[in-house]
């Protein structure tokens, strides 16, 4: 398989889930972990990108703690992307969010089926939606990263579009898989609802 880095984007504001939701909990393991739980499997070093005021320790030698770089903290998940991209030298990144929790490892396992040369990015679409957050990205893509962010443009949607892109469809019954917890009601619904 390809040398790849994973990158767990936790450093949000979590706005409307009005608590941090990084730490919200699935299966016993917070939602980071549960990101750094999944990316384990694939990648050979993981950067976990957080807010400066977050506070987490892991103990392990394949995981590095990292900040956004200065110049561009807090601007959204470009931003983590971008300062990882600045630090590790691998040709692709696997990024993850922290509120995708319920991802499964053969999906992820999927995408790294189409890591060509002539790619940019290997993104899954379920329901007809994009999910831009969960997928591969190849290291050249930086230059574009670092364009947006300099614009203030945070739209990955827009990224996607300069780039050469493999989307992989998922079935609809896959959907609930990429259920993405930004709101109480949500974790609600799709966590806590279940497990009881
Ligand atoms: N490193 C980093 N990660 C971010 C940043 N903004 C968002 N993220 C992460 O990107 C993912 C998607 O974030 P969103 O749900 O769009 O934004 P959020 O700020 O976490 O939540 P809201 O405040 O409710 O919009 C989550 O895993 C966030 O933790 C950022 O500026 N830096």
């Amino acid at each position: 398989m390809a040398n790849i880095t994973g990158i767990v984007l936790m450093g949000g504001q979590s706005r409307r889930f009005q608590a941090d939701k990084a730490f919200a909990v699935y299966c016993d393991k917070t939602f980071y972990q549960q990101s750094i739980r999944l990316l384990e499997p694939f990648a050979n070093t993981i950067y976990v990108v957080k807010r400066p005021d977050q506070s987490i320790t892991i103990n392990h030698d394949k995981i590095t703690i990292a900040s956004d770089i200065e110049r561009f903290r807090g601007e959204g998940p470009l931003a983590g992307i971008y300062t990882v991209m600045s630090r590790a030298s691998t040709d692709w990144f696997m990024v993850l969010p922290v509120d995708t929790p319920l991802i499964s490892a053969s999906i992820l396992f999927r995408l790294t089926q189409y890591l060509h040369k002539k790619t940019d990015a290997v993104i899954p679409i379920v329901n007809g939606n994009i999910q831009p957050l969960i997928g591969l990205y190849h290291s050249d893509v930086k230059g574009y990263i670092e364009q947006q962010l300099i614009n203030k443009d945070r739209s990955m949607h827009q990224l996607l579009a300069k780039l050469t892109v493999h989307y992989v469809e998922f079935p609809a019954e896959d959907a609930h898989f990429f259920a993405n917890i930004n709101t109480e009601e949500e974790y609600h619904y799709y966590i806590k609802d279940q497990l009881e």
